[in-house]
Protein backbone atom coordinates (compact mmCIF):
# COMPACT_ATOMS: atom_id res chain seq x y z
CA UNK A 1 0.00 0.00 0.00
CA UNK A 2 1.67 3.08 -1.09
CA UNK A 3 2.16 5.74 1.61
CA UNK A 4 1.11 9.30 -0.60
CA UNK A 5 2.87 11.19 1.51
CA UNK A 6 6.73 9.55 0.32
CA UNK A 7 7.33 10.79 -2.68
CA UNK A 8 10.29 9.39 -5.05
CA UNK A 9 11.71 11.20 -8.20
CA UNK A 10 12.48 8.97 -10.96
CA UNK A 11 14.54 10.48 -13.58
CA UNK A 12 13.43 9.78 -17.00
CA UNK A 13 14.86 8.40 -20.25
CA UNK A 14 13.92 10.82 -23.44
CA UNK A 15 12.12 7.95 -25.79
CA UNK A 16 10.51 9.00 -29.28
CA UNK A 17 7.39 7.48 -30.82
CA UNK A 18 4.33 8.67 -32.21
CA UNK A 19 5.97 11.06 -33.66
CA UNK A 20 6.74 12.67 -30.26
CA UNK A 21 9.44 13.02 -28.29
CA UNK A 22 8.85 11.42 -24.87
CA UNK A 23 9.94 11.30 -20.78
CA UNK A 24 9.45 7.99 -19.15
CA UNK A 25 10.61 5.27 -17.02
CA UNK A 26 9.35 1.68 -17.10
CA UNK A 27 6.64 0.58 -14.95
CA UNK A 28 8.55 -2.42 -13.70
CA UNK A 29 10.46 0.62 -11.48
CA UNK A 30 7.59 2.45 -10.57
CA UNK A 31 5.74 -0.38 -9.51
CA UNK A 32 8.37 -1.55 -7.59
CA UNK A 33 8.43 2.16 -5.68
CA UNK A 34 4.81 1.87 -5.50
CA UNK A 35 4.28 -2.05 -3.61
CA UNK A 36 7.36 -2.83 -2.14
CA UNK A 37 9.27 0.62 -1.15
CA UNK A 38 5.47 1.74 -0.58
CA UNK A 39 5.85 5.44 -2.25
CA UNK A 40 4.29 7.57 -4.71
CA UNK A 41 6.73 7.56 -7.66
CA UNK A 42 7.26 11.10 -9.63
CA UNK A 43 9.00 11.01 -12.92
CA UNK A 44 10.87 14.17 -13.86
CA UNK A 45 11.43 15.08 -17.03
CA UNK A 46 14.74 15.15 -18.65
CA UNK A 47 14.20 19.13 -19.20
CA UNK A 48 14.57 19.68 -15.82
CA UNK A 49 17.70 22.60 -15.78
CA UNK A 50 19.79 22.43 -12.05
CA UNK A 51 17.46 25.21 -10.59
CA UNK A 52 14.13 22.95 -11.49
CA UNK A 53 15.88 19.88 -9.91
CA UNK A 54 16.80 21.30 -6.28
CA UNK A 55 13.07 22.41 -6.67
CA UNK A 56 11.95 18.68 -6.97
CA UNK A 57 14.75 17.61 -4.56
CA UNK A 58 12.99 19.88 -1.97
CA UNK A 59 9.88 18.07 -1.85
CA UNK A 60 10.86 14.50 -2.42
CA UNK A 61 11.76 12.31 0.00
CA UNK A 62 13.79 9.71 -2.41
CA UNK A 63 15.42 9.31 -5.60
CA UNK A 64 15.22 6.60 -7.98
CA UNK A 65 17.40 5.83 -11.05
CA UNK A 66 16.72 3.61 -13.16
CA UNK A 67 18.39 1.26 -16.06
CA UNK A 68 17.61 2.09 -19.88
CA UNK A 69 19.32 0.85 -22.90
CA UNK A 70 21.19 3.70 -23.74
CA UNK A 71 24.91 4.43 -22.36
CA UNK A 72 26.57 7.30 -20.33
CA UNK A 73 28.41 9.67 -22.95
CA UNK A 74 31.76 8.61 -22.71
CA UNK A 75 32.73 12.03 -22.71
CA UNK A 76 31.57 12.28 -19.88
CA UNK A 77 34.28 9.90 -17.89
CA UNK A 78 37.17 11.26 -20.70
CA UNK A 79 36.66 9.15 -23.20
CA UNK A 80 36.85 9.27 -27.23
CA UNK A 81 32.75 8.01 -28.25
CA UNK A 82 32.88 5.16 -30.44
CA UNK A 83 30.14 3.80 -32.59
CA UNK A 84 30.12 0.76 -29.78
CA UNK A 85 29.70 3.06 -27.09
CA UNK A 86 25.86 3.90 -28.69
CA UNK A 87 22.98 4.94 -28.63
CA UNK A 88 23.08 7.93 -26.13
CA UNK A 89 20.48 10.10 -24.01
CA UNK A 90 21.94 13.43 -23.18
CA UNK A 91 19.07 14.83 -21.99
CA UNK A 92 19.36 12.08 -19.34
CA UNK A 93 22.91 12.43 -18.68
CA UNK A 94 22.66 16.35 -17.46
CA UNK A 95 19.37 15.78 -15.57
CA UNK A 96 20.81 11.86 -13.33
CA UNK A 97 24.40 13.80 -12.96
CA UNK A 98 22.82 16.57 -11.56
CA UNK A 99 19.92 14.58 -9.83
CA UNK A 100 22.84 12.02 -7.99
CA UNK A 101 25.06 15.01 -7.03
CA UNK A 102 22.52 16.71 -5.20
CA UNK A 103 20.52 13.91 -3.60
CA UNK A 104 23.69 12.69 -1.88
CA UNK A 105 24.75 16.26 -0.67
CA UNK A 106 21.27 16.74 0.35
CA UNK A 107 21.59 12.91 1.92
CA UNK A 108 18.56 12.26 0.48
CA UNK A 109 18.14 8.26 -0.24
CA UNK A 110 19.13 7.31 -3.33
CA UNK A 111 18.83 3.81 -5.34
CA UNK A 112 20.86 3.74 -8.36
CA UNK A 113 20.45 1.12 -11.22
CA UNK A 114 22.18 -0.67 -13.60
CA UNK A 115 22.45 2.77 -15.91
CA UNK A 116 21.81 4.33 -12.60
CA UNK A 117 24.67 2.64 -11.37
CA UNK A 118 27.03 3.57 -13.97
CA UNK A 119 25.67 7.00 -13.68
CA UNK A 120 26.57 7.44 -10.18
CA UNK A 121 30.08 6.40 -10.32
CA UNK A 122 30.49 8.69 -13.10
CA UNK A 123 28.87 11.52 -11.53
CA UNK A 124 31.84 10.50 -8.78
CA UNK A 125 34.34 10.92 -10.98
CA UNK A 126 34.78 7.44 -12.10
CA UNK A 127 34.62 5.13 -15.69
CA UNK A 128 33.29 3.11 -17.30
CA UNK A 129 34.30 -0.29 -19.53
CA UNK A 130 32.20 -0.90 -22.69
CA UNK A 131 31.55 -4.48 -24.00
CA UNK A 132 32.79 -6.16 -20.93
CA UNK A 133 31.98 -9.93 -22.28
CA UNK A 134 34.97 -9.20 -25.26
CA UNK A 135 37.69 -8.65 -21.88
CA UNK A 136 39.81 -11.43 -21.60
CA UNK A 137 38.27 -13.47 -18.45
CA UNK A 138 34.81 -11.80 -18.01
CA UNK A 139 31.49 -13.28 -17.93
CA UNK A 140 28.74 -11.91 -20.60
CA UNK A 141 26.53 -10.07 -18.71
CA UNK A 142 24.19 -9.33 -21.45
CA UNK A 143 20.50 -10.51 -21.13
CA UNK A 144 19.63 -13.77 -23.40
CA UNK A 145 17.76 -12.94 -26.69
CA UNK A 146 14.53 -13.93 -25.42
CA UNK A 147 10.88 -12.18 -27.42
CA UNK A 148 9.74 -12.35 -23.91
CA UNK A 149 10.66 -10.23 -20.57
CA UNK A 150 10.75 -12.61 -18.21
CA UNK A 151 12.99 -14.50 -20.70
CA UNK A 152 15.13 -11.83 -20.92
CA UNK A 153 15.48 -11.28 -17.20
CA UNK A 154 15.79 -15.25 -16.72
CA UNK A 155 19.83 -15.76 -16.52
CA UNK A 156 20.84 -15.46 -12.98
CA UNK A 157 24.65 -15.42 -11.83
CA UNK A 158 25.87 -15.20 -8.00
CA UNK A 159 27.01 -11.82 -6.34
CA UNK A 160 29.32 -12.22 -3.23
CA UNK A 161 27.99 -9.28 -1.33
CA UNK A 162 30.83 -7.86 1.28
CA UNK A 163 30.57 -8.94 4.69
CA UNK A 164 30.11 -6.49 7.00
CA UNK A 165 28.76 -4.17 4.32
CA UNK A 166 25.61 -1.80 3.90
CA UNK A 167 24.26 -3.89 1.47
CA UNK A 168 25.05 -7.19 3.50
CA UNK A 169 22.85 -5.45 6.33
CA UNK A 170 20.03 -5.39 4.07
CA UNK A 171 20.11 -8.95 2.40
CA UNK A 172 21.47 -10.58 4.96
CA UNK A 173 22.88 -12.90 3.13
CA UNK A 174 26.40 -13.71 1.48
CA UNK A 175 25.59 -13.97 -2.05
CA UNK A 176 22.36 -13.45 -3.71
CA UNK A 177 21.73 -14.31 -6.99
CA UNK A 178 21.04 -11.79 -9.40
CA UNK A 179 19.70 -10.96 -13.12
CA UNK A 180 21.86 -9.43 -15.82
CA UNK A 181 21.41 -7.42 -18.78
CA UNK A 182 24.18 -5.16 -19.12
CA UNK A 183 27.25 -4.47 -21.40
CA UNK A 184 29.08 -2.05 -19.73
CA UNK A 185 30.33 -1.77 -15.98
CA UNK A 186 32.38 0.14 -13.52
CA UNK A 187 36.11 0.55 -14.95
CA UNK A 188 37.66 3.61 -12.75
CA UNK A 189 36.21 3.13 -9.97
CA UNK A 190 35.10 6.52 -8.18
CA UNK A 191 37.01 7.84 -5.21
CA UNK A 192 33.76 8.00 -2.78
CA UNK A 193 31.95 4.86 -3.46
CA UNK A 194 32.72 1.51 -1.74
CA UNK A 195 32.01 -1.60 -3.27
CA UNK A 196 29.56 -3.53 -1.95
CA UNK A 197 29.14 -6.53 -4.21
CA UNK A 198 31.09 -8.30 -7.18
CA UNK A 199 30.45 -10.90 -9.88
CA UNK A 200 32.20 -14.15 -10.07
CA UNK A 201 34.68 -12.39 -12.98
CA UNK A 202 35.42 -9.15 -10.68
CA UNK A 203 33.05 -7.23 -12.07
CA UNK A 204 31.80 -4.49 -9.88
CA UNK A 205 27.94 -5.80 -8.73
CA UNK A 206 26.94 -2.78 -6.52
CA UNK A 207 28.31 0.23 -4.60
CA UNK A 208 27.40 2.48 -1.82
CA UNK A 209 28.36 6.18 -1.06
CA UNK A 210 31.07 6.13 1.68
CA UNK A 211 30.19 8.70 3.52
CA UNK A 212 26.62 8.90 3.19
CA UNK A 213 24.40 9.87 6.29
CA UNK A 214 22.18 7.38 5.27
CA UNK A 215 21.21 5.45 1.98
CA UNK A 216 22.98 4.95 -0.93
CA UNK A 217 23.22 2.21 -3.06
CA UNK A 218 24.42 1.24 -6.63
CA UNK A 219 23.50 -1.93 -7.88
CA UNK A 220 24.66 -3.16 -11.43
CA UNK A 221 21.23 -5.65 -11.69
CA UNK A 222 17.35 -5.38 -11.40
CA UNK A 223 15.89 -5.74 -8.13
CA UNK A 224 12.78 -3.84 -9.41
CA UNK A 225 12.03 -6.75 -11.20
CA UNK A 226 11.56 -9.45 -9.20
CA UNK A 227 11.10 -7.01 -6.05
CA UNK A 228 7.65 -8.77 -5.54
CA UNK A 229 8.95 -12.39 -5.53
CA UNK A 230 12.60 -12.15 -4.73
CA UNK A 231 13.67 -11.94 -1.02
CA UNK A 232 16.51 -9.94 -1.75
CA UNK A 233 15.24 -7.55 -3.99
CA UNK A 234 12.31 -7.19 -1.36
CA UNK A 235 14.74 -6.27 1.07
CA UNK A 236 16.33 -3.85 -1.06
CA UNK A 237 13.25 -2.35 -2.37
CA UNK A 238 11.62 -1.60 1.31
CA UNK A 239 15.01 -0.63 3.38
CA UNK A 240 14.45 1.95 0.47
CA UNK A 241 11.17 2.69 0.97
CA UNK A 242 11.85 2.63 5.07
CA UNK A 243 14.73 5.39 4.42
CA UNK A 244 12.78 7.41 2.32
CA UNK A 245 9.80 7.55 5.40
CA UNK A 246 12.48 8.55 7.94
CA UNK A 247 14.30 10.90 5.55
CA UNK A 248 10.97 12.83 5.22
CA UNK A 249 9.97 12.27 9.01
CA UNK A 250 13.45 14.10 9.47
CA UNK A 251 12.85 16.77 7.30
N1 LIG B 1 23.10 0.50 -21.17
C1 LIG B 1 23.92 0.12 -20.05
C2 LIG B 1 23.08 -0.05 -18.82
C3 LIG B 1 22.28 -1.31 -18.86
C4 LIG B 1 20.89 -1.15 -18.30
O1 LIG B 1 20.58 -0.22 -17.59
N2 LIG B 1 20.04 -2.07 -18.68
C5 LIG B 1 18.65 -1.92 -18.42
C6 LIG B 1 17.84 -2.89 -19.15
C7 LIG B 1 17.70 -2.55 -20.57
C8 LIG B 1 17.04 -3.71 -21.31
O2 LIG B 1 15.88 -4.00 -21.07
O3 LIG B 1 17.72 -4.28 -22.15
C9 LIG B 1 24.71 -1.14 -20.34
O4 LIG B 1 24.41 -1.82 -21.34
O5 LIG B 1 25.61 -1.47 -19.57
Amino acid sequence: MPDSATLIAVPADTRRFENYEWHAAPSTYLTAIMATACGVPVIVPALADEAAVDVVLDRVDGVLVTGSASNVHPSRYGVEPTPAHEPFDPARDRLTETMIRRAIAREIPLLAICRGHQELNVALGGSLATEIQEFEGRMDHRAPSHPEQDGRFALRHPVAVEPGGRLAAIVGTATVEVNSLHRQAIDRLADGLTVEARAPDGTVEAVSVTNAGGFALGLQWHPEYWAASDPASRAIFQAFGEAARQYRRAR
